[in-house]
């Protein structure tokens, strides 16, 4: 039974990649060899001249062969049943008797993967395997690491696009479009706009120096290792956070999410193909806590990379500052984590109102509002409130909303919310908005987890402008509206920026010059990610560097060059020409 659904999963993990055997092999052996030998500067390599970004491609109806080949790839993650996720670990794949389902969705019934949990000696042994890899990693030429990331990057574009858009929308319930604009483009975005990024970094270097004096900068890897603990929303997310660590020079734990393994596994099997040496980055889906509390204890633990909930990461903070204070580790460990958000629209009575109601609708309700970014409260002016009432209304009862991973609702503009969990605490949260005399339902409202779990986009007007509706973050597609005497602009801005603990994203929507002006002075801490007439959420690798402050994380900005700089450590290296004939100095002198 084990051994025939392990070998199933290698067929469908490197179905049709007949050229993996061939390539692993010569990729590594070059690695090898340059690691082990220093190979000679032959050359100042500059990365391929890229900065455009990976096209989207829209899957229109009209496009009939994206959509085969995209139906095939579903076909096939399907057909004969759910498939093997083993753990990696130092390059080897290891099958457990103990896993964990993870299901359709949109159907839930319908179990995709059985993932092996990590036992206690597996998550010792991918500490092991990371701590061995290191060195080795570490002396590898740039130009290699960088080589095998856009590798990657070709390798999702072209070879494994629809593969990976099957197991993204299949397992995490994306629809086409969703899964296109992440586990394609903004994944390949990462690869590549990191490696450029890396290169500017490597080529900063001290502007100042002596006569005589040659001053470096060395952007070491940090010492030990780094743990990469990934949210399920985001392939491309977990793929950045164990990819920009990697890329420049460490060697990587990582947890994905249980509910994101079929994808993430998929991912870590084209980075091995595209060359990614053993034990650089081991994979270990298992119990949360005991995984993390057994990498936390190691003293070689320098870093940990983390996305999701405001929550985890405080519970994670809190784990690394009590280890820190008894001294387990060598270094003070890196902290990088992005998380929670209620983010606004505060639509001014100049905005546009169609173009600020379409807006709103897509922020709040694209992928089930399960992004960081989505819209979760808005902020509109008596005036126009009547009219955006009855579009948003209106616009909002023509979503249609299916099973985007089957072949005949291909075109649902909403899936499934991710899990029972989630749909329990939506659930919670539509009832209580039916009692609560300070709510008001304006659409929806339903829900049904007959098949998949299902939750109908809801809007909800409160008079209350510090309502825990306003200031919660549910990750769902649940909006909030408020709605201000028009009088009231400016003051409404102390609401936005004080209700809510986060400060991730938000929008202003206006034509008047001085009311966008005003919002982008009052509303500085109020996001990281600052929109004028634009939605909350899309933000474009090297477009928009992503990521807020206050409870919504560190604010390193994935998508940037910044993030790059929390996982090294810079070694100051001052050359000397000059040879010292006395030791005085002029003022010694009489
Ligand atoms: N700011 C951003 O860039 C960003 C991006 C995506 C998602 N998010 C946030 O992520 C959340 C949704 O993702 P999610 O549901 O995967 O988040 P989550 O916090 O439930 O899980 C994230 C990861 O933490 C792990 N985890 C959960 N409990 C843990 C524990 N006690 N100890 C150690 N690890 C634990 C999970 O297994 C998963 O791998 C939302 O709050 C969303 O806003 C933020
Ligand atoms: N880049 C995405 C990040 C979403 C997080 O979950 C956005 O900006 O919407």
């Amino acid at each position: 039974m084990l051994r025939s659904t392990a070998c199933r999963s290698i067929r469908v993990a490197a179905a049709s990649r007949c050229t993996t055997k061939i390539l692993l092999p010569t990729i590594t052996t070059v690695v090898r060899r340059t690691a082990s030998t220093h190979a000679a500067q032959l050359s100042h390599i500059k990365s391929p001249p890229f900065l455009a970004n990976e096209p989207v491609r829209p899957f229109s109806f009209k496009d009939t062969k994206d959509w085969d080949l995209l139906r095939a790839s579903l076909t096939k993650f399907t057909d004969e049943g759910a498939l093997s996720v083993p753990l990696v670990i130092n390059g080897k794949k290891i099958y457990r008797d103990e896993t964990k389902p993870q299901v359709n969705p949109s159907h839930h019934s319908q179990n995709l993967a059985n993932v092996s949990q990590a036992t206690a000696e597996d998550i010792k042994a991918a500490i092991e395997a990371a701590k061995s890899a290191k060195a080795k990693w570490a002396a590898t030429s740039w130009t290699d690491r960088a080589a095998i990331f856009l590798k990657a990057a070709d390798l999702i574009s072209t070879k494994y696009r629809y593969d990976m858009l099957a197991a993204t929308m299949l397992g995490q319930g994306k629809n086409v479009y969703q899964a296109e604009i992440d586990c394609v483009a903004e994944l390949i975005d990462f690869f590549k706009f990191n490696v450029k990024y890396a290169e500017e970094m490597y080529g900063t270097q001290p502007i100042q120096t002596a006569p005589g004096v040659w001053n470096r900068a060395e952007y070491r890897p940090l010492e030990g290792f780094v743990y990469a603990v990934t949210p399920f929303n985001f392939t491309a997310i977990a793929g950045n956070l164990v990819g920009a660590p990697a890329l420049m020079g460490n060697t990587v734990v990582w947890k994905p999410s249980a509910t994101a393994a079929l994808s993430n596994y998929l991912l870590l099997t084209i980075l091995e193909e595209a060359g990614l040496p053993a034990g650089v980055i081991n994979f270990i889906p298992g119990d949360p806590i005991q995984v993390t509390d057994l990498v936390l204890e190691d003293p070689e633990f320098s870093a940990l990379h983390f996305t999701g909930s405001t929550d985890v990461f405080k519970n994670l903070y809190c784990k690394i500052s009590n280890n820190v204070a008894a001294d387990k580790y060598r270094d003070f460990p890196r902290i990088v984590g992005e998380t929670g958000g209620k983010n606004f629209h505060l639509i001014h009575p100049s905005a546009s109102i169609n173009h600020s109601v379409l807006s709103t609708l897509r922020g709040a309700f694209e992928y089930q509002g399960q992004k960081c970014s989505a819209t979760s409260r808005a902020y509109v002016p008596e005036s126009i409130w009547p009219e955006f009432k009855d579009q948003i209304a209106a616009a909002v009862d023509t979503i249609t909303i299916g099973n985007t991973s089957d072949p005949s609702q291909l075109n649902a503009f909403m899936g499934p919310v991710i899990h029972q969990q989630s749909f329990d605490k939506l659930k919670a949260v539509l009832d209580n908005a039916k009692t609560d005399p300070e709510l008001e339902i304006i659409t929806g409202g339903s829900y049904d987890s007959t098949n998949g779990y299902y939750v109908q986009p809801t809007v909800i007007r409160t008079t209350n402008p510090q309502h825990e509706y306003l200031t919660k973050e549910f990750f769902g597609p649940i909006l909030t509206v408020y709605v201000y005497p028009d009088n009231s602009y400016e003051e409404i801005m102390n609401s936005i920026d004080g209700a809510t603990k986060y400060g991730l994203t938000g929008s202003v929507f206006a034509r008047d010059r001085e009311a966008i002006r005003l919002a982008e002075e009052k509303l500085r801490y109020a996001a990281g990610n600052f929109y004028i007439n634009d939605k909350s959420t899309g933000a474009v690798v090297g477009q928009q560097w992503f990521g807020g402050a206050r409870a919504s994380g560190t604010n390193d900005k994935a998508g940037s060059g910044n993030i790059l700089s929390r996982f090294v450590s810079v070694r100051s290296v001052k050359e000397n020409f000059y040879e010292l004939t006395d030791f005085k100095y002029p003022s010694n002198y009489k």
